[in-house]
């Protein structure tokens, strides 16, 4: 039997892709939530990547971040969730059977997005919005539908970037 000298401390296949999810988030000028989104394939390979954002040539100078005021001076109407986005960003093909790592669990608009992608699996790390009706209604649809959602599980590393 051959002795192998690899290295014992590197990261898992989730830290890695939830490591990426989180890195997009930080791309992501919401002052209030980044949301980071990374679809991988079945076979551990990054597709796509996206945070939540305005679309393109929306300025985020022009348009509104605050969360409240009327509905047209907010960014509710305007974001678009990072996982949409994500999925938008995959110029490849078809994402059936994909994963998809993400910071906070999707809402009911990214869920049929998701589900009519043939995304099958989700790990999510934040669930802070699990008790209102989107999230209700994103869970309801995943069950009806087969896609899986587990919590990612966080590890004592410190994953840290020096750049
Ligand atoms: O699944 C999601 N994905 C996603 O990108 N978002 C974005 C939209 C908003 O920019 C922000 C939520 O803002 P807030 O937490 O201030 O309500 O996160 C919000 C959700 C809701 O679950
Ligand atoms: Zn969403």
């Amino acid at each position: 039997m051959l002795l192998s000298d690899k290295r014992q401390d590197y990261i898992s296949w989730d830290e890695y892709f939830m490591g990426v999810a989180m890195l997009s988030s930080m791309r992501s000028k919401d002052p209030n939530t980044q949301v980071g989104a990374c679809i991988v394939s079945e076979d551990n390979k990054i597709l796509s990547m996206g945070y939540n954002g305005f679309p393109l040539g929306c300025s985020d100078d022009a348009f509104p971040w605050a969360r409240e005021g009327e509905p047209l001076d907010n960014k509710y109407l305007y974001t678009t969730h990072s996982e949409l986005n994500a999925i938008l960003n995959y110029r490849g093909g078809s994402l059936e059977g994909a994963k998809l790592y993400v910071s906070l669990f999707p809402c009911n608009e990214c869920a049929k997005a998701i589900i009519q992608a043939g995304i099958k699996t989700i790990i999510y790390d934040s669930d802070k919005y699990a008790h209102t009706p989107p999230v209700i209604a994103s869970k309801r649809m995943f069950d009806a539908a087969g896609v899986r959602y587990y919590k990612y599980e966080h590890t004592d590393r410190d994953i840290c970037l020096h750049v």
